[in-house]
């Protein structure tokens, strides 16, 4: 009998053409005129992050986005009363509640959504009545993903950081038993209804090898595609990762996915 395999979506993140952007000033490279061209190649969504203290993508980013795009828009953010607002009235497609810190230089862990109590939930609630699909950035934990269900999430996203850092060492056996974390945490959310998506750090290696997980349904990537891009052009960036992504998604069900 033929598996039907669930297709595996592609958001492209284009925080990091704003932050060469903003190394000089001014406004080129343009991370819009970025996002126009991934869809063109063939991105299902675009994601920006607008950071508190806006060191890549600013205000302005979003609303030009949300006004050219013809794919749906990931709003990544802090779950603050500030993005919320910002949020609202952008209404962008989807937000991801992401945690932040100032200090970090990049984003680091998970949102703690059980820490988060009736605020966070309060948050998601006034997002997701306004029709936006609410996200949680989550580290592989089943505890968090039970609670992300409970507080009405409709998808988690979770954080590849860890997994891709081992793997890149060349630390083996942790790179194991996180990928084991967030495949077992794949399966706990679709069955608590929750959409799965992944990403940070992923390149078309650790893309490939995520993209044999069924219950995995968007991988949102950017870091590896802006750098990859400087090599083999934007549009060559998103085909090859394309390319990993299909020959990990047919691996399911022949006995080779992992
Ligand atoms: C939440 C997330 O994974 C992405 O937004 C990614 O982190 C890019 O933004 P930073 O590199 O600023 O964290
Ligand atoms: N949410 C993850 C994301 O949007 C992209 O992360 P990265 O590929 O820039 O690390």
């Amino acid at each position: 009998m033929t598996r039907i395999v669930p297709p595996l979506r592609l958001g492209v993140n284009v925080d990091h053409v704003a932050t060469v952007r903003n190394a000089r000033g001014g406004l080129l490279p343009d991370p819009v005129r970025a996002a126009q061209l991934a869809c063109a190649a063939g991105a299902d969504s675009i994601t920006a992050h607008l950071r508190e203290d806006r060191r890549h993508i600013r205000d302005d980013d979003m609303r030009r986005l949300k006004d050219v795009l013809l794919v749906p828009l990931n709003f990544e953010m802090a779950a603050t009363d500030e993005m919320v607002a910002l949020a609202i009235d952008l209404a962008p497609q989807a937000c991801c509640l992401v945690p932040e810190r100032r200090e970090e230089r990049t984003t680091e862990g998970g949102l703690d959504v059980l820490g988060g109590g009736i605020d966070l939930a309060r948050k998601v609630e006034r997002l997701s009545a306004v029709g936006i699909r609410v996200s949680l950035f989550v580290a592989p934990e089943e505890d968090q993903i039970a609670r992300a269900a409970d507080i009405g999430a409709a998808v988690v996203e979770l954080h590849t950081g860890a997994w891709c850092e081992f793997v890149a060492e060349g630390e083996t056996a942790k790179a194991e038993a996180e990928f084991a974390r967030l495949a077992r945490a794949a399966r706990r959310g679709a069955a608590l209804g929750l959409e799965i998506h992944a990403g940070h750090g992923l390149d078309c290696a650790t893309a490939g090898i995520i993209a044999a997980l069924e219950p995995v349904r968007e991988l949102n990537i950017g870091h590896f595609l802006i750098g990859e891009a400087i090599f083999a052009g934007l549009e060559g960036a998103i085909r090859q990762m394309r390319h990993a992504m299909a020959q990990g998604r047919a691996a399911i069900g022949t006995g080779t996915a992992a």
